[in-house]
C-alpha cells in the first residue's frame, strides 16, 4: 500500500481482534473468495471475518422450493452436476466437450431439478475449464488468486430455510437477493407461479421462521419487485434495496442518475450500484461520483458490492470492472483500502440499522457430536460488550439458544434500570465485605423488608451445561477464558476478583464456586456467572433466595423475611428440605466448604428436630402432588395448609404467591370456584406486589384469573 496517513492508521490496528460489523456484508453466501459459495463453510468463514450481514441469493427449483445460488443457471460452474450423468442429462444444456476449437459448454439451472436432486450435489469454487473434453475436466479452472482447498470434501447447497436458520443461530442479519429468473415467468408457462408470487414467497419464508423485517435487507435488480414489496409488504420494503446496474454502458449513466429521483419518490429507500458508479478520480484523488452525490441528494441510502472480487490489483489489470472508474489510481493491493476509505468517509455508504443488538465479536463456533445423540450441534462463543449499558455478557451455547437469547427483551431493550437498582443506588441495601470464615459476603446496610428485591444482577458469562459436559477439558478452558477476556474491562476484573476454589486451573477455580444453574429457552440447562449475586454465602436458615428471569436475563436476590442492618444476607445452596448428612456432603463436594451453620453444627436433639421438620416438608410436598394426581383435592388442600404452618414454625415460610397459586389450582380442580378465585387473586396481588420481574408468573396468574372470571361469568 502507498505510504500515507491511512496506511499508518491501518497498521496501528493490525494486531487488534477482528470485530463484527454490519458495515461488512458478505456476498454470495459468506466468505466466498476462498470457499465454495452459499455453503455452511462459506457462511462460517464470513462469520469469522466479521460480516454482520450475510447474503443468500434466492432462486427456485423445479418444484418451486427456494435455494441459495448466485444465479439460477450457475450449477454447471458452482457444483459437480455435469459429472453426474443422470443429472447432467436434465440440464438446460448438458455438458458438451470442447472440440475443433469450440469451447466446452453446459448450462444447468436450479429450475431443471427438484430440491431432492439439488440436495445430492456438491458445491465447488465457481469456475469452469472451457478447454475440457470430459465432465471431470470441466469442473476445474479456479483462478490462481482463489483456492480449491476447501472444496475437497462435499459441501451441500443451502436452501433459503437452511440459510435463515444458520444466520439466525449465529445472531447475524440477513440480506436476500431475489435473483432475476432466467426462465420465463410464470414458471412453467401458464402456471400461477408468477414473479409476484416468487417475491412474496421470499418474505413468507422469513416470516415462517419468525424473523423480524428489521433484520432483513431484501434486494432485487427488478424495479417492479421493489414496487411490489412497497405495495404489498410495506414493512419489508422499509429496507429493501434496489440493485442498479443500468449504467453499464457509459452512455446510459446520465439516465441512471436521472432515475434516482424517481426511485426515491416511489418509496425506494436504498440503492445499490456496483463500485465504479460511486467513485471517480479528480486531480489524482478518488472522489464521490455524480451518481453518489445525486443519490444522497434525493435521500437514498447507498450500499455497494464486490470490493474483493477482482483478483490482484497490482498485476497491471488495474482491478478490472469493479475498479474501472478509478483505474488510473489503481496499481497495488492496498488500493482496496483507499477505495474503501472514500466509500466510508466521502460517499457515505450505509450500514445496517442498529436497532437490534448484535454480537461484538464474530461468534467462535465449533461442531459437537454429542455422545448419546447422533445429530451434531454447533456451540458458539457469543459476546456482547454493549449488553446492559456496557456490563457485557459472553454466552457459550448452541446456535439455537444463542439466537433465542439475542431475541429476548434483555438484548432488545435500551435497558431501564430495575426499580430495585434505582432504590439501591439511592440507599444501598447491602455492602460486600469480608465475613468471618467465609471469604466475602453481602451484609445488610439498612433494614430490608420481607419480599424486597435486594440485588439484581445479569450474567457475565452464561454456559450451556451440554458444552461443559461434552467438550474436552483443555478446549473448554480455552473457550471459557476467551469468554471472560472478551468482556468489558470492569466486568472482566470483577470476574477475576471472585473467590476461588483450589483447582489449579484459573477458569475452573472461578466458575466452580461462583456459578448458578438457570434454565434458558427450551429448558436448556445453563450455568451462569453472576458476579454480584455470587457473593451471597450459604446458610441452612436463609433469609433470601434467588429468582431468575429468563426474559430479562436477571438474577434477583429476594428477602425471605425482614433483615436487620448488619445481618448477613444468606441463602441456601441446597433445597431446604435436604437432610443434614446429604447437605453436608453436597456442600463439601460441590462448594468446597464444611457447613458450619447452626443447623449443621447443632446438637443431636436440635438436628433431630430440624430433620424431622425437613423430612415432613419433603414428604408433604410429594404427598400433595400424589393426592393432586389421584384426584384427592381436599386432602391436598389440607396438606398445603399444613405445609404453610410447619414452614412458618421454622421461620422459612414458602413464597406466598406460590403458595396461593397452589391452593387456587387445587380449589379449581375441586370445583370450588369461589375459593379458587379468592386464592388466584391473592397470588396475582402477591406477584404484582413483590415487584416481581418474573413477569411470566405474573402473566400466568393473570391468565388463570381471567379464565376463572370467564367461567364465573358463564356460571351466573
Ligand atoms: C458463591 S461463593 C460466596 C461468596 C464468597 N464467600 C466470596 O468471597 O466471594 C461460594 C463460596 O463461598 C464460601 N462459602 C459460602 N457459604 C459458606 C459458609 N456457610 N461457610 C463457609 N464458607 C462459605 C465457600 O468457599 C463457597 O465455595
Amino acid at each position: 500500500m502507498d505510504e500515507g496517513p491511512l496506511k499508518t492508521k491501518l497498521a496501528s490496528c493490525s494486531e487488534k481482534e477482528m470485530k463484527r460489523s454490519d458495515w461488512s456484508i458478505s456476498h454470495r453466501g459468506g466468505g466466498t473468495l476462498q470457499f465454495p459459495e452459499h455453503t455452511h463453510g462459506s457462511i462460517m468463514a464470513g462469520t469469522r471475518m466479521g460480516a454482520g450481514i450475510q447474503e443468500c441469493d434466492v432462486t427456485f427449483t423445479k418444484d418451486k422450493q427456494l435455494v441459495c445460488r448466485h444465479a439460477q443457471c450457475d450449477l454447471h460452474t458452482t457444483t459437480n452436476v455435469v459429472a453426474i450423468p443422470e443429472l447432467n442429462a436434465k440440464c438446460t444444456i448438458p455438458f458438451k466437450p470442447a472440440s475443433n476449437g469450440a469451447p466446452a459448454t453446459a448450462k444447468c439451472c436450479t429450475s431443471d431439478f427438484t430440491l431432492d436432486e439439488i440436495k445430492t450435489l456438491c458445491a465447488k469454487m465457481d469456475a469452469s475449464n472451457t478447454a475440457a473434453t470430459t465432465p471431470a475436466e470441466f469442473l476445474s479452472g479456479t483462478p490462481g488468486y482463489r483456492t480449491d482447498l476447501y472444496a475437497k470434501t462435499c459441501s451441500r447447497l443451502l436452501t433459503l430455510r437452511d440459510y435463515i436458520d444458520l444466520i439466525d443461530g449465529l445472531g447475524l442479519k440477513f440480506t436476500a437477493e431475489l435473483k432475476t429468473p432466467e426462465v420465463p415467468m410464470p414458471f412453467p408457462a401458464g402456471s400461477d407461479y408468477t414473479q409476484a408470487k416468487f417475491a412474496q414467497q421470499l418474505i413468507d419464508e422469513f416470516e415462517a421462521a419468525n424473523i423480524k423485517p428489521e433484520r432483513v435487507w431484501l434486494q432485487s435488480f427488478l424495479y417492479d419487485d421493489l414496487l411490489y414489496w412497497i405495495k404489498a409488504e410495506p414493512k419489508w420494503a422499509q429496507q429493501a434495496i434496489l440493485l442498479d446496474e443500468s449504467a453499464d454502458a457509459a452512455m446510459t449513466m446520465p439516465e441512471a442518475v436521472a432515475n434516482l429521483g424517481k426511485y426515491a419518490k416511489a418509496g425506494v429507500k436504498i440503492i445499490a450500484p456496483p463500485l465504479p458508479y460511486l467513485v471517480t478520480v479528480e486531480n489524482g484523488r478518488i472522489v464521490p461520483s455524480q451518481y453518489a452525490l445525486t443519490a444522497k441528494k434525493v435521500g437514498l441510502k447507498i450500499i455497494t458490492w464486490s470490493l474483493e472480487r477482482s483478483g490482484w490489483l497490482g498485476d497491471g489489470s488495474g482491478g478490472g470492472y469493479y475498479y474501472s472508474s478509478i483505474v488510473n489510481v489503481t496499481n497495488n493491493e492496498g488500493d482496496v483500502y483507499n477505495l474503501l476509505h472514500v466509500l466510508a468517509q466521502d460517499v457515505g455508504v450505509a450500514d445496517g440499522d442498529d436497532n437490534v443488538m448484535s454480537w461484538t465479536f464474530p461468534p467462535r463456533c465449533m461442531s459437537q457430536t454429542p455422545k448419546n445423540d447422533s445429530s451434531p450441534r454447533v456451540d458458539c462463543l457469543f459476546t456482547s460488550t454493549d449488553f446492559r449499558n456496557g456490563h457485557g455478557t459472553s454466552l457459550v451455547t448452541t446456535t439455537t439458544s444463542g439466537s433465542h437469547l439475542l431475541g429476548l427483551e434483555a438484548f432488545l431493550d435500551k435497558p431501564v434500570p430495575h426499580a430495585a437498582q434505582r432504590r439501591n443506588s439511592l440507599c444501598p441495601a447491602y455492602e460486600i465485605i469480608p465475613v468471618q470464615g467465609k471469604g466475602k459476603g453481602a451484609v445488610a446496610k439498612r433494614r430490608i423488608r420481607r419480599g424486597e428485591i435486594i440485588m439484581v444482577d445479569v450474567p457475565a458469562v452464561l454456559i450451556a451445561i451440554s458444552f461443559l459436559a461434552e467438550t474436552k477439558a483443555h478446549h473448554r478452558r480455552r473457550i471459557l477464558k476467551q469468554a471472560i477476556n472478551q468482556l468489558p474491562e470492569e466486568t472482566r476484573s470483577r470476574v477475576y476478583s471472585l473467590g476461588r476454589s483450589s483447582s489449579k486451573y484459573e477458569v475452573d477455580a472461578i466458575l466452580g464456586p461462583n456459578s448458578n444453574t438457570v434454565m434458558v429457552g427450551d429448558d436448556e440447562v445453563h450455568v451462569g456467572l453472576f458476579t454480584e449475586a455470587a457473593r451471597i454465602n450459604h446458610s441452612c436458615r436463609p433469609n433470601a433466595y434467588y429468582r431468575f428471569s429468563e426474559r430479562r436475563l436477571t438474577m434477583e436476590v429476594v428477602a425471605f423475611h425482614g433483615i436487620e442492618p448488619g445481618e448477613e444476607i444468606v441463602m441456601s445452596y441446597v433445597p431446604l428440605e435436604t437432610p443434614v448428612e446429604e447437605r453436608r456432603r453436597y456442600l463439601r463436594e460441590h462448594w468446597g466448604f464444611d457447613c458450619a451453620c447452626s443447623l449443621c453444627r447443632a446438637s443431636e436433639s436440635d438436628i433431630d428436630e430440624s430433620e424431622s421438620w425437613r423430612r415432613k416438608i419433603k414428604s408433604l410436598k410429594e404427598t400433595i402432588l400424589d393426592a393432586r394426581s389421584q384426584g384427592f383435592y381436599q386432602d391436598a388442600i389440607t396438606m398445603t395448609e399444613e405445609w404453610l404452618m410447619i414452614s412458618e414454625w421454622d421461620r422459612a415460610p414458602p413464597f406466598m404467591p406460590e403458595y396461593h397459586d397452589t391452593l387456587a389450582d387445587l380449589y379449581f380442580l375441586k370445583g370450588d370456584m369461589a375459593n379458587a378465585t379468592r386464592y388466584a387473586r391473592m397470588a396475582m396481588d402477591g406477584w404484582a406486589r413483590f415487584g416481581s420481574v418474573d413477569d411470566e408468573q405474573l402473566e400466568r396468574a393473570g391468565v388463570f384469573l381471567r379464565r376463572l372470571d370467564q367461567l364465573n361469568e358463564k356460571g351466573r
